[in-house]
């Protein structure tokens, strides 16, 4: 029953609202127009905070009456004593009934109720979901990035980004509402009481919160700027890790002497050593806190039993006196261990908000509306790209491809062929020109319309690690899985697919495939990606070597399927194996960034330049004086 209590408070906050997107955005499914977080730390701590701004205040409020109520607690401490020393036995609650029964419901209910609410606010109300909504706001940013981003960095060190600022954000806010405020509140409280009782207590609390404040100021700033380096360091170990267990396959084949291990042991060198830094300065705070907290006891204690013996303080005030700094003392301690927090976790968030507030580069036009499907025209239009580099790759090409119509990019190893088709599904701006599609500039729609326009099957197809169906339904989101087994038939998937059984007994359809679709052959993984592509249906097909790992026998089998998916589609396929796209309506040849040729295999084959080389070379070497009879064998080859 209390479970289905404290239940109720669960969902006060949604985990995963997020006001940084319009619903017109949503509509259109744009990418980059989720409103950036603000690079600035304590800007971004302000834009979560505000987003849950009634039960912080809750918290606020409850961390300032437990402060409070640990005062008054230690005050009827002081004032039962002297009702003690001035009732007998027989008369103490009549003479004092208000007090003990004060101090008796402060302690039983007062206190009770305060720590509840609290606790309710903190775990139920605050804890999961606020901090969850960090996260979910942190990493949805974080998909918006380019696909530059990703091969810029570690996909373990982003992840761990995005749990890290979830948690410090979380941590840092609740904890500055309710434990350090809860402190303020009692040493305020401390100093008016203590004071009102006798003076220089007063003064000996304020010279020790003047102490107190000092090594917040000149130590603790140590603490967080190793704190932030340890939180580097943490992610730089991370990555390495996760680095070198996603690439296990090469560190087993090529690293036989485990240089892989003093790469990944640096980094945990580094950690160390950022470590101990970081609790070298924790030891000398502590130090120094018990060292003030000593004159601050020894001090208060001399005040006050000086004070007895002059008969300005009565024995109760000696006693309240005592407990608050005792309890200050075993506050004081805890808290610099909660100051200490505060800014480790404040080192943690600046650290993520470098990475999870960057703006992504690559967006979708403010104007964009949802590319309207055609019949498949692309024009790339004095297209120049360079990888940001200047020169090399692409320089002002321009190729019309017409609707349905078939067309192969032949060129050597690095020509720019897979460049070229990565731009046409914009995952990089153009540097000049512009690609069109059935009349509209790819840079003016939104990149999901665009890319759900383009079917693409490239030779290393990565799967994700769920089950076979997910990821052939992938393609087309809420399949039914007569379309799935139909989409897995056609491309010669379903022979292997009943075979499949992971660690787990899952068989068939729901067989996970392991990260990135490891525990497949690479021939099964093309199938499974050629599955997802015809289920998706695209007007535009882009095949990257899409069936390169596939032996010949399986090539011919989904040949035919191939063909069918290919009618009434744009094409463009790219292919080292020529005959396998030598019956291409055309072939256009790339030689380093430019169309150097252009035709059909025969008029290729015959022309003698760089595609007939390329040709003769793979036809074993032979250069066939009969052209014709050469342009037959690679159509022949190729159906
Ligand atoms: N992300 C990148 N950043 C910088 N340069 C890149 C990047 N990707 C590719 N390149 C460079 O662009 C050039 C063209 O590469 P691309 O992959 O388009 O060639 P390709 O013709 O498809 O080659 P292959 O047949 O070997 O797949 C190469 O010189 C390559 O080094």
């Amino acid at each position: 029953m209390m479970d289905r209590f404290l239940q109720r408070f669960e969902n006060w906050l949604d985990p995963f609202e997020d006001e940084g997107e319009s619903r017109e955005d949503a509509r259109l499914n744009r990418t980059g127009h989720l409103e950036p977080l603000p690079d600035e730390t304590n800007r971004f701590i302000w834009h979560f905070a505000r987003q849950a701004k009634w039960p912080l205040l809750g918290l606020l409020i409850t961390g300032g009456l437990t402060g409070g109520i640990e005062v008054v607690m230690f005050t009827g401490v002081g004032w039962l004593v002297d009702a003690l020393g001035q009732s007998s036995p027989e008369t103490l609650f009549t003479d004092h009934f208000w007090l003990v029964a004060g101090l008796a419901f402060i302690t039983l209910v007062g206190r009770s109720l305060i720590l509840f609410l609290a606790s309710v606010l903190e775990e139920q109300v605050v804890s999961p979901s606020f901090y969850n909504r960090i996260r979910w706001q942190s990493y949805r940013r974080l998909m918006e990035q380019t696909y530059t981003f990703f091969q810029n960095d570690f996909a373990g060190r982003l992840a761990q980004k995005v749990q890290q600022v979830g948690q410090a954000t979380g941590d840092f806010i609740t904890t500055v509402l309710q434990t350090f405020w809860s402190f303020v509140t009692f040493i305020v409280l401390t100093v008016t009481i203590l004071g009102a009782i006798d003076w220089r207590m007063a003064v000996v609390l304020a010279v020790w919160a003047l102490g107190y404040v000092w090594i917040v100021r000149n130590l603790l700033p140590r603490i967080r700027e190793n704190g932030r380096a340890a939180a580097e360091a943490r992610s730089v170990v991370s990555g390495r890790v996760v680095d070198a267990f996603t690439n296990i396959l090469s560190v087993k084949l090529f690293d036989s002497d485990r240089r892989e291990d003093s790469f990944v042991k640096e980094g945990f060198q580094n950690l160390v050593d950022t470590t101990r830094r970081m609790t070298r300065a924790l030891t000398e705070v502590r130090t120094a806190v018990a060292v003030l907290n000593g004159f601050m006891m020894t001090g208060v204690g001399a005040v006050a039993l000086t004070g007895w013996q002059s008969g300005s303080v009565t024995t109760g005030g000696v006693a309240t006196a005592l407990g608050l700094v005792l309890r200050l003392n075993q506050m004081s301690g805890w808290m610099m261990f909660n100051i200490n927090g505060l800014v480790r976790n404040y080192g943690t968030i600046q650290d993520a908000v470098a990475t999870v507030t960057r703006v992504p580069t690559l967006v979708d036009d403010a104007e964009a509306q949802k590319l309207v499907g055609g019949r498949g025209e692309i024009r790339y239009e004095d297209v120049t790209f360079h990888y940001g580099k200047g020169a090399g790759i692409i320089q002002n090409l321009s190729l019309t491809i017409r609707p349905g119509e078939k067309v192969g990019l032949v060129g050597r190893s690095g020509a720019g062929k897979t460049t070229l088709v990565n731009l046409l599904l914009r995952l990089y701006d153009l540097e000049g020109g512009r690609i069109l599609i059935d009349g509209q500039d790819i840079a003016k729609v939104t990149q999901a319309s665009l890319r759900s326009a383009i079917g693409v099957v490239t030779q290393d197809t990565s799967l994700l690690h769920r089950s076979i169906r997910d990821n052939i339904a992938y393609g087309r989101p809420g399949s039914e899985d007569g379309d799935i087994l139909s989409a897995a038939e056609r491309a010669s998937a379903e022979e292997f697919i009943p075979t499949l059984r992971d660690p787990k007994g899952r068989e068939g359809y729901d067989a996970h495939v392991g990260e990135r679709g490891i525990k497949l052959s690479g021939g099964q993984r093309q199938r499974i990606a050629i599955a997802r592509v015809l289920l998706k249906d695209a007007p535009i097909l882009v095949l990257d070597e899409a069936t390169a790992a596939l032996d010949s026998e399986v090539e011919a089998a989904i040949q035919d399927n191939l063909t069918k998916m290919m009618q009434g589609k744009t094409v463009i396929a790219i292919a080292h194996r020529l005959s396998t796209i030598a019956a291409m309506d055309r072939l256009i040849v790339l030689d380093k960034g430019r169309v150097v040729e252009e035709g059909t295999h025969a008029e290729l084959a015959a022309a003698g330049g760089l595609y007939a080389s390329l040709w003769a070379r793979q036809s074993g070497g032979l250069l066939y004086a009969d052209t014709d009879s050469d342009a037959e064998q690679g159509a022949a080859a190729a159906e």
